[in-house]
Order: C-alpha cells, then structure tokens, then sequence
C-alpha cells in the first residue's frame, strides 16, 4: 500500500462517496437462529453457544451481558462472520452467512460490518486521519478526503487529524477507532468492550455516539460488555448463561442490570 507512512492519498473530489449497503426493510438485519459454536472434542467439549436465537432491526442496540466464559465473545464473532456456527444460521442483511467461505465473509463484512474493541486497535505509526481512511483504502478504494474529515468531526476531532495515536487520550483513540469504524458506514457495529478501558467522562462520550449512531443513522449495535452503566445505554440487554440466552430486558436501569448480572454469577 503506497504513502503507508506518510500522507493520506486522498481520491479526487468528483469521486464516488462512501454509501451504505442497501436496506432490506423485509428482513432483519441481523439474525441468529438456533446457532450453536462448540470447541474442542471429548470430555473437554464446551459449548461456547448452545441454540441461541437473536433478531436485530435497523437501529437496535443489544447489550450482550453474561459472566466469564458464557459465550459473549463468541456470539460476537459469530454473527459478525469472524467465525462460524456449527449449526444453525445466521444472516446478515438477509444473507446467509453459514457455510460461507472466507472470500465471500470478508466481501460480506465490507462495507456491512464496523468493529470497535476495548483496546482500540489503531495502528500506531499511522495518524488519526490515515487509521480513518484504512478501511476504505482496504476495501481497495482510495477514501474522499471529506469522508475521513466529515467521520473524525463526527466524533469531535477534527482538530486531531495528524495526531498519532500516543498523542492521544484513551477516549480520544476510542473515538478514532470509532470514526475508522463508522467511515464506510456499516449497517451493523460491533462493540466489544468499547468503553473498558476508558474513565467514565471518556465512556460517556463514547456511549452518547453510539446513541447518535442508532438513532440517527438507523445503524444496528451489537456491544459486548462486562459494565452495566454501559449496558443501560443500550436499548435491550441479552443475558447469556453457558452459551444461552437466559433473560433479555428492554430498557433497563444500570441497578437492574447489576442485580440480575449478580444473580447469574452465583
Ligand atoms: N478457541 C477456543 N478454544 C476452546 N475453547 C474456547 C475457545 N474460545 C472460547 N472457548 C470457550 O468457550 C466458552 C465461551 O467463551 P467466550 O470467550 O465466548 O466467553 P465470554 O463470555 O466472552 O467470556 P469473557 O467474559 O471471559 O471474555 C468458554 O468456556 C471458553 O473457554
């Protein structure tokens, strides 16, 4: 990839904007049916996801909560189409991502699919502006300068484009990884522990964007996350218990949350 290091290689301004993949009003855009993951063979077989069922429309924020090792990150993985279920299905956008193999999962990511981790994951030699502009330039399209500028003043730094990550604050490179994210519009993110390493005025912001994501972009955020203040920004909270989904409240408190998190890990 040419000009790596040094600046963005910008497209020329009558090009193509970035446009978000297609809506399908008729179905969701997100769906789990009955998706099972098992690792390991034997004794030692665990069940990572044991028949769970998920359905997400435009603009749905879930919150996947449950205790250590009962399957959030595999869920994750799974309807993202980082991984594969064993049985079951799972759709993207109406299409079917059991069975894909992994040129057609990463044509089907692109595009569709954003990722926000709890450790940012920005490239560090790479300035704000540059990590923005990497998943264009990884989809082998050069990025429009506005696209980048217009995602990194969506999250409030325009004023740190040439910056590098170390010169940045945790919530300020959460905010970038969360521009990178959101420049190739996806329809749905995915949030593993996106404010987890962050103070709580950082998770604040990064949780008052995400709002704005769903709401006013209609994008569909699936978070995983181990915070219940986290968790009562979203607009429902799936509980998991050893691979299956246990309970699932529609707006609930951070009190709520804590109280039932407390009596699944006892
Ligand atoms: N690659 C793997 N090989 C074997 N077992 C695995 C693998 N990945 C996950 N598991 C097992 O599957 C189960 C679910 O793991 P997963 O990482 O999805 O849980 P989690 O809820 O995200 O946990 P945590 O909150 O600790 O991150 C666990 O019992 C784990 O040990």
């Amino acid at each position: 990839m040419g000009g790596m290091s040094g600046k963005v290689e910008y497209a020329p301004r009558d090009a193509e904007p970035v446009r978000p993949a297609p809506a399908r009003p008729d179905v969701p855009v997100l769906e789990m049916r009955q998706a099972v993951r098992g690792y390991g063979g034997g004794d030692a077989r665990v069940r990572a996801l044991d028949g769970v069922d998920l359905s997400l429309d435009a603009g749905a924020w879930v919150a996947v909560m449950g205790p250590s090792g009962s399957g959030k990150s595999t869920l994750l993985h799974c309807a993202a189409g980082l991984d594969t279920v064993d049985s079951g299905r799972v759709t993207l956008l109406g299409e079917d991502l059991t069975g894909a193999d992994d040129r057609r999962l990463t044509r089907l990511r692109r595009g569709t699919v954003g990722f926000v981790f709890q450790n940012f994951n920005l490239v560090a030699s790479l300035t704000a502006e540059q990590n923005v502009a990497l998943p264009l330039r990884l989809a082998g399209r050069r990025a429009r300068r506005e696209d980048v500028r217009s995602a990194l003043a969506d999250v409030g730094l325009a004023d740190r484009a040439r910056h590098r990550p170390r010169e940045l604050s945790g919530g300020q490179q959460q905010r970038v990884a969360l521009a990178r994210a959101m420049v190739t519009r996806p329809r749905v993110l995915f949030a593993d522990e996106p404010t987890g390493a962050l103070d709580s005025a950082s998770a604040r912001t990064v949780l008052g964007l995400l709002r704005g994501m769903c709401d006013d972009a209609g994008q569909t955020i699936v978070m995983v996350t181990h915070d219940p203040v986290a968790a009562a920004a979203a607009d429902t909270v799936v509980f998991l218990a050893d691979g299956r989904v246990v309970d699932r409240i529609e707006r609930p408190s951070a009190r709520r949350i804590a109280d039932r998190l407390v009596s699944l890990e006892v």
